[in-house]
């Protein structure tokens, strides 16, 4: 298996100037310089700031942002801006984008498409909710957001998918590693059917929902789980136990 081990940190909308040097204390102290592909997701407002002041091996996501170039948008951001900072990734479609803010399944893939076109690298979320769940249509919620985006998508090689059933985001239900290896093993399955071969076996698709310190290793031992998206935990030095979770 060759996808190397990514993990996200998603800073949601946490934390301030004075909070974050904790953060950049213990990635600076803890973390080894030959990690690959740690990246953290950053309230748009700090992004600069982030960036000046994190390790230099540690890549800079927004956490959302809009579909077009630029215009009377009021409150948004776009890719160019982001780039033009010095970010690299954004993550888009996280379930509190869609839950809280109604983004549809088209409107995140719209914003994916147009990222991609931009140069920027994208953690793109999916995930059913506990409803969703409990009445067996996990695979048909999480195909449905993979089919909505695979139009907007050229090149896969600049995508992770992060699988965070909602039910398990900040909730500290985690989905064991058994319920998320099946999610992941379904969705590599439809990737290789409605996708290709080469998409399914090279792209990564991390977990994420209540990721820890504690029990992020027996999650890594799974063979679809290709790395994290944490978001509570990614605030706290135990990021840098989930970042080795594979070591
Ligand atoms: O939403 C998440 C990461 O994007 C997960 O959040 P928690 O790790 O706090 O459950």
């Amino acid at each position: 298996m060759t996808r190397k081990f990514f993990v996200g940190g998603n800073w949601k909308m946490n934390g301030n100037k004075e909070s974050y040097k904790e953060i950049f204390a213990f990635l600076n102290e803890n973390l080894s310089s030959d990690v690959e592909d740690v990246v953290v997701g950053v309230p748009s407002i700090y992004l600069d700031y982030v960036k000046n002041n994190l390790p230099k091996n540690i890549a800079l996501a927004a956490q959302n942002c809009y579909k077009v170039e630029k215009g009377a948008f009021t409150g948004e951001i776009s890719p160019d801006m982001i780039k033009d900072i010095g970010a690299t990734w954004v993550i888009l479609g996280h379930s509190e984008r869609r839950n809280v803010f109604g983004e549809s399944d088209e409107l995140v893939a719209e914003k994916i498409g147009h990222s991609l076109e931009k140069g920027l690298h994208v953690i793109a979320c999916i995930g059913e909710l506990l409803s969703e769940r409990e009445s067996g249509k996990t695979n048909e919620v999480v195909f449905r957001q993979m089919n909505a985006m695979k139009n907007h998508i050229k090149d896969w090689s600049k995508v992770v998918i992060a699988y965070e059933p909602v039910w398990a985001i900040g909730t500290g239900k985690t989905a064991t590693p058994a319920q998320a290896q099946e999610v992941h093993q379904d969705l590599r399955k439809w990737i290789s059917e409605n996708i290709s071969k080469d998409v399914a076996e090279n792209v990564r698709i991390i977990y994420g929902g209540s990721v820890t310190g504690s029990n992020c290793r027996e999650l890594a031992k799974e063979k679809d789980i290709d790395g994290f998206l944490v978001g509570g935990a990614s605030l706290k030095k135990e990021f840098v136990q989930i970042v080795n979770a594979r070591v």
